[in-house]
């Protein structure tokens, strides 16, 4: 077999004009064909990058110097945007992410998709892009016998010490650092991953934005938690709007943050906000939007896209604590949710009686399980809703849908690649995609979000 041989070799100093942004928010610049990666380079910027390695089919670099500077460039107004893995867009200015975030959904529609005519609107952005992260959950060191906590460097497991997150309510900035210096002052420990000891893993924070209502979970290794009721007492007479102090109990040797085992220490074991008129009870191990502003544009999306009269029954798969369920419950005659996380349902059942609403009933299980058997006993929906993670719908699922031929699907996405490779296959089994909505949800990250409609063919 011929060796593979690259057009650059490995430390070549090399100029390039980069032309593209990869999903990653790395910029791309082409020598022959060959596809180079250079982090925190921008389209239509020309430079000088260092090749640092070489694969088959592509390579990265390092960029060393910028001759033409994108218009879209700007000065990232975080002081630790370099070492902090959190945010990888701040380099570009707000306008240019939006920009850049539709041209991704596009391409995949085309390239994975193969859907070239399918309308992709321009993304739903955020007047103020900033500050809009409803929860944080940041890993827990030690540095001169205090505790730190923050993001992980790029690519590592040392923890940068965060006093201040620029995506993150101010209200979490807060509670994050008053957690780490009670805890510190009443000799908590911070989990050592090499040693196997010490008490405080992960802490995480997350507030109602609309309630101002605050849940602090403890993710120890450990089932206690020294001066646990020194520690409470302090925290709740220092963080206004504390409502609900939660553990986690973690005892594994593991990269998963969460255990099997929660309770409740103070308080009770939900917080509530609201997005539009529906309240909604949040537990600590349910997944909530983190954007709750934009939360609000998408759902509204969601429910237009469904096209609801009062008369049709509608399936909400992977429906969480039940928040689009019950969006659409206002529209329709009946709407049956599926999720997989218990707490979740129980979430949203209660959410459901929390706003007066019968025409909702909810199902814990895989949506890949639960769905074909409803469909086996004669069960049909008018509209299907799914909104996965990020890894797609699973393919049992779709298949189900294809058979069920519900008149129209909504799919909600926060990962186009998936959404393209998924639209594919209803797109074979009938469906045709007319028109696809981003929604920016994570401002100053790579990621975004997308709604897209479909109808059944006739
Ligand atoms: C992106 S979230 C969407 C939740 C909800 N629709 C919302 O907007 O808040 C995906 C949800 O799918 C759930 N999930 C993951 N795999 C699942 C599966 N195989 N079947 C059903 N639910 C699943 C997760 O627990 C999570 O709540």
């Amino acid at each position: 077999m011929a060796k593979f041989q690259a057009p650059v070799q490995k430390n070549d100093y090399i100029d390039v004009t980069f032309e593209d942004l990869t999903h990653d928010g790395n910029g791309v610049a082409k020598v022959e064909g060959y596809p180079l990666f250079v982090p925190n380079a921008l389209p239509g910027e020309r430079g000088k990058i260092k090749v640092v390695k070489l694969n088959k089919g592509y390579g990265f670099g390092r960029l060393m110097e910028i001759y033409e500077e994108s218009e879209y460039r700007v000065q990232p107004e975080c002081p630790i945007y370099k070492e902090c893995g959190g945010c990888q867009l701040q380099h570009l200015s707000y306008k240019g992410q939006l920009i850049a975030k539709e041209k991704q959904v596009r391409d995949v529609l085309e390239r994975i998709g193969k859907l070239d005519n399918v309308v992709v609107h321009p993304v739903l952005g955020m007047d103020n892009p900033w500050r809009y992260r409803n929860k944080s959950q940041v890993p827990i060191g030690e540095r001169e016998g205090g505790l730190i906590g923050g993001f992980y460097q790029q690519r590592s497991h040392d923890i940068i010490d965060m006093d201040a997150c620029l995506i993150q309510h101010e209200q979490n900035d807060i509670v994050l650092r008053k957690v780490k210096e009670i805890c510190g002052k009443y000799g908590v420990r911070a989990y050592n991953e090499q040693t196997h000891k010490g008490t405080l893993r992960h802490v995480m924070a997350r507030n109602g934005q609309v309630t101002g209502e605050i849940m602090i979970v403890f993710i120890t290794r450990t089932q206690e938690i020294p001066n646990v009721k020194k520690i409470i007492q302090e925290i709740t007479k220092e963080i206004p709007g504390i409502k609900s102090i939660v553990q986690n109990i973690n005892s594994k040797r593991t990269n998963v943050i969460f255990g099997e085992e929660t309770k409740v220490l103070w308080g009770e074991d939900v917080i509530y906000d609201f997005i539009g008129d529906i309240k909604f009870a949040i537990s600590a191990r349910s997944f909530y939007q983190v954007n709750p502003e934009q939360t609000k544009v998408l759902y509204n999306k969601a429910l237009e896209y469904a096209d609801l009269s009062g008369e049709e029954s509608v399936i909400d798969a992977y429906c969480g604590i039940g928040t689009i369920s019950l969006f659409l419950a206002q529209k329709a005659k009946k709407v049956f949710g599926v999720e997989i996380v218990p707490e979740a349902i129980a979430d949203a059942k209660r959410n459901a009686e929390l706003n007066d609403m019968e025409n909702a009933e909810f199902a814990v299980g895989e949506a890949e399980t639960v769905i074909p058997k409803w469909y086996a006993q004669g069960n049909k929906a008018d509209v299907l809703v799914v909104d996965p993670p990020r890894k797609g719908c699973d393919q049992a699922l779709l298949d189900t849908i294809i058979k069920m031929k519900p008149k129209k699907v909504v799919y909600v996405s926060c990962n186009p690649a998936t959404l393209a490779r998924d639209l594919k296959i209803l797109e074979d089994g009938g469906y045709k995609t007319i028109e696809v909505q981003p929604v920016d949800m994570f401002p100053q990250t790579n990621h975004v979000e997308a709604v897209a409609r479909l109808e059944l063919k006739l």
